[in-house]
């Protein structure tokens, strides 16, 4: 028997603002993410890429249902949803909050959904965002707060105490900003791993031809899903290009495709 998907939404909408300036940002999405795999969203700014995963996530309020493997997420204790579903928010979205603490403590952070109300951290959390901090190569810096790297190097922090979490899915907003490319490509390697390991990751992404690598795109536009299937389809690059109003154009590079701007 098929394994369910990882995360199902059906009529999936949100609206945000209030007063006269609230309006509906996602529009009754039917959305399917397969288990296992990487997904890319895609799409303009303001397309509701962020909206939609943070609804995934169950972090705003909306209309409609998301089931995880096959649950409703809403039905799930927040504690076992945080051991399921990790989220890695944009850049800098939330964080400053988090400056003080040393790098060990934010990786430590991630294991918040395993321990017991009050009890101390054990040796398996201590292990986890150990090894979550050498995923990222963060772990040199372990001793030093947060609010004193640059951002790179917190970015990379960020996504150890996601990786700390050990869920099955996991959610990541923009996780390549501030991100040089020799670490960009280790992200790629790291999901990878991920997905071989029976991992499912949803990530959005600006970087449209590092977006190509992923197996399966969303494409978004104006709150609505404009395509979804596998990257290498070329029902995707021609509704990619056009969400784009053909300000990018996509070829082909070896194995690969890339997406450069048109003049
Ligand atoms: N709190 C809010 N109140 C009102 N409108 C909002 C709010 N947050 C986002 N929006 C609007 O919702 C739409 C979708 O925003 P969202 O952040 O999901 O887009 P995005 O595709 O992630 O964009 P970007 O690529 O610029 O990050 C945008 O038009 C945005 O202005």
């Amino acid at each position: 028997m098929n394994s369910p998907p990882a995360l199902q939404a059906s009529q999936l909408s949100v609206s945000l603002g209030s007063g006269t300036t609230r309006r509906e940002v996602l529009s009754g999405l039917n959305l399917t993410l397969r288990a296992g795999a990487w997904t890319a969203i895609v799409g303009p700014n303001g397309a509701g890429k962020s909206t939609l995963l943070r609804a995934l996530a169950q972090l705003i309020p909306h209309q409609g249902s998301v089931l995880l493997h096959g649950q409703p997420l809403c039905a799930l204790d927040p504690r076992q949803r945080a051991r399921a579903l990790a989220w890695l928010a944009q850049s800098g979205a939330g964080e400053a909050s988090a400056d003080e603490l040393t790098v060990y403590d934010v990786a430590l952070l991630g294991r918040l959904p395993h321990q017991a109300w009050l009890a101390p951290p054990s040796a398996t959390d201590h292990a986890a965002a150990e090894a979550a901090l050498r995923q990222t190569q963060a772990w040199e810096w372990r001793a030093r707060a947060l609010g004193e790297l640059s951002g790179g190097e917190r970015q990379r922090v960020l996504l150890a105490r996601l990786l700390a979490v050990q869920a099955s899915v996991m959610l990541m907003d923009e996780p390549l900003a501030n991100l040089d490319p020799p670490h960009q490509a280790d992200w790629i390697a790291l999901v990878r791993a991920l997905v071989a390991e029976g991992k499912t990751v949803v990530s959005v992404l600006h970087e449209i031809s590092l977006a190509l690598m992923a197996d399966d795109l969303v494409v978004m536009q104006h709150g609505r899903i404009a395509h979804t299937g596998p990257s290498a389809q070329p029902q995707a690059h021609q509704t990619l290009e056009a969400v784009f109003d053909h300000r990018i154009a996509i070829h082909p590079l070896g194995a690969h495709w890339v997406a450069l701007p048109t003049p």
